[in-house]
């Protein structure tokens, strides 16, 4: 079957720039992209690249998208190469909603908020907190590990003394592979004891403390400490995830759908092999976050919190 093919770029600021060991993001933009049939049904989706994760550039996507014709087949579809990760998610996502019918239930997922960096974190938890939150996302490697394990150990004082002995609090700490070996060493020590030692809060896990070539050196953390790790950037697409778990990785694989790749291959590796997965946005808009959470929602082994409370960061 064809598709009349039709796509349009968008450009989103973020209220506060984001701030990660990889630097200062500061507007997110993307491609939104239709296909309708022959009956007038129409298929959205969306093309979120994030080039220093890995995947296609932006420029990439929209070459990729300027040199197709109006009308385009389901081969085209399902032929986009693997150099094209988001491409190949946004075009197999419209085609999925042209497709089916059934309406997945999304109202089972819990949600994790995205904490800012720094000191604000110390207030703007709570405020995350009566919005219903019960798991957070806090970003380390930004600034001194003396300063920020500092404002750490003040957020987890403060979360003990609001917290009502029924309430439980998961917090995850995500390095994007700014740490040394010494550095992660020393954030795993400190979540170990609070691990042993809290009731009310758990560390759910350290993502990404290392880089990327650092596979190795992440392998032996995991055998060293109690709290778990969790490869994001190791893992950004289909090849690269394939690698790590034939290697051996057994601790939690972060999957960001929208610059992973085919979700048709996403489904079928999940289905072939058990994974301790946690689902993460890329901030892309809501018509990439409903195709991403649909596959979390199919594909979570455990009701791990997905990583899309990040609306937050928009105007
Ligand atoms: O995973 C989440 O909880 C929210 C999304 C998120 O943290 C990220 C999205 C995209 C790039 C990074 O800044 C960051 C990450 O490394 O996981
Ligand atoms: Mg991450």
């Amino acid at each position: 079957m064809n598709y009349n093919f039709q796509f349009k770029t968008y450009q989103r600021p973020f209220k506060i720039p984001l701030k990660t060991a990889h630097g200062i993001w500061k507007i997110r933009e993307g491609i939104i992209l239709s296909l309708t049939d022959k009956h007038g049904n129409i298929g959205q989706g969306e093309i979120a690249p994030l080039s220093w994760f890995g995947s296609e550039t932006l420029e990439d996507a929209l070459a990729f998208c300027q040199q197709l014709p109006h009308l385009i087949s389901t081969e085209i579809i399902f032929t986009i190469p693997d150099c094209l990760p988001a491409c190949q998610f946004g075009f197999e996502s419209a085609f999925i909603e042209l497709s089916s019918n059934n309406a997945v239930d999304l109202s089972q997922l819990q949600y994790s908020g995205l904490l800012p960096t720094g000191e604000m974190v110390l207030t703007h938890w709570k405020t995350l907190f009566q919005q219903g939150y019960q798991t957070f996302k806090w970003k380390i490697g930004v600034d001194k590990i003396t300063e920020e394990i500092n404002i750490f150990q003040r957020l987890v004082n403060i979360i003990i003394e609001t917290l009502s002995h029924s309430q439980k609090i998961r917090l995850r700490l995500d390095a994007n592979g700014g740490l040394t070996l010494e550095e992660a060493e020393k954030w795993l020590e400190t979540c170990d004891l609070i691990n042993a030692t809290q009731e009310l809060i758990e560390i759910e896990f350290l993502e990404q403390p290392l880089s990327i070539n650092q596979f190795d050196l992440m392998l032996e953390l995991c055998d060293r400490y109690s709290t778990p790790l969790a490869l994001d950037e190791s893992v950004a697409n289909l090849q690269q995830l394939t690698y790590c778990y034939q290697q051996g990785w057994s601790d939690i694989f972060v999957i960001k759908p929208a610059i992973f790749g085919s979700p048709k291959k996403l489904k079928n590796f999940c289905q072939n092999n058990q994974i301790d997965s946690v689902f993460s946005s890329v901030f892309e808009t809501d018509i990439g976050q409903q195709s991403a959470l649909k596959l979390a929602s199919e594909l979570l082994l455990y009701n791990r919190a997905v990583g899309f409370g990040v609306n937050h960061w928009f105007v």
